[in-house]
């Protein structure tokens, strides 16, 4: 699988959406701006891993990036998918889903614990944590109480937020009233683009620890003791927003601000990232768009 993988989803336009008089086509995993009467227009045309179509849904986006990501975080690797976007382009479609078509994050729980029952060799330990990063300040959605967290570094824990809440947690069921929970705490808000925008970027993380049933019993130092510890990490970012166009001022504003800047520098930090870095992990970013 690759390091990192990166894919488009277009949203379906609604009525609301302004038409300015070009549109994306999408070819295989190509994506190309087009004048209305058919014509790409020059210097528009960009290649992703995977782009998925307005008729794509949650399923084949979860079947298709999501599912190796889980795979392979039980085997002890790091993953991470998160989605990034302009506001109203469907992140939180994508990421929570509806009931008819869950999100990656529902099918996640779900796919981890089916797989979990399947490793009957292994026994696990899975811890999850809610947080929300709003206006540059790290709230626990889990417990309202723990506001403006704080990042630490040591060396055991490497970077971790200080005092969130992990919850050990043995079927998905539990895990989905715990997110279901935790959605009550988020920060939402109404702007011209979007009626229920996400102001706060949200990070869904779950720590899967796990080792061979049979190490206890073992003398020989076997590859079932290995003790196998890997972090899931979901996300489901605040999306881009010209002012001009959401219409905010006081709070909204404020928040738009915090959102753009925060996005700028995660920008930085992917290039960083992506810059021949030897970590192990694996993660795909979920690009969404619309036509306008
Ligand atoms: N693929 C899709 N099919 C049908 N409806 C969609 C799809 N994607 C998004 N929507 C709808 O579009 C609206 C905006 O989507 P959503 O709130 O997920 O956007 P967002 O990118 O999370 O926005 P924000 O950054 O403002 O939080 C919602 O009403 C959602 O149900």
């Amino acid at each position: 699988m690759e390091k990192i993988c990166v894919a488009v989803r277009v949203r379906p336009s609604t009525s609301e959406d302004s038409f300015n008089g070009s549109f994306w086509k999408v070819e295989e995993n190509r994506i190309t701006l087009h004048r209305t009467h058919d014509t790409p227009l020059s210097g528009s045309s960009y290649a992703f891993d995977h782009i998925f179509d307005e008729s794509s849904t949650n399923a084949s986006v979860y079947n298709l990036l999501t599912k190796d990501i889980i795979h392979a975080a039980l085997d002890g690797f790091n993953g991470t998918a998160f989605a990034y976007g302009q506001t109203s382009s469907g992140k939180t479609f994508t990421m929570n889903g509806s009931e008819t078509d869950p999100g990656v994050i529902p099918r996640a729980v779900k796919d981890l614990f089916e797989k979990m029952e399947r490793m009957s060799d292994r026994e696990f330990l899975i811890r999850v944590s809610y947080m929300e990063i709003y206006n540059e300040e790290i709230n626990d959605l889990l417990t309202v109480e723990n506001q403006k967290l704080q990042i630490h570094e040591s060396l055991e824990r490497g970077v971790f937020v200080a005092g969130l809440r992990e919850e050990v947690v043995n079927n998905a069921e539990q895990v989905l009233n715990l997110i279901n929970a935790g959605e009550v705490n988020r920060h939402f808000g109404e702007t011209n683009m979007n009626v229920r925008s996400s102001r706060s970027h949200t990070i869904f993380r779950m720590v899967i620890e796990s080792k061979g049933k049979d190490s206890n019993s073992s003398s020989d130092c076997s590859i079932s003791d290995v003790v196998r510890v890997s972090v899931l990490n979901l996300v489901d970012l605040a999306g881009s927003e010209r002012i001009a166009k959401t219409g905010a001022d006081g709070v909204r504003l404020k928040e738009g601000k915090s959102i753009n800047k925060s996005l700028m520098i995660l920008g930085n930090v992917i290039n960083k990232l992506s810059d021949g870095s030897k970590q192990r992990y694996t993660s795909f970013g979920l690009t969404l768009m619309y036509n306008d």
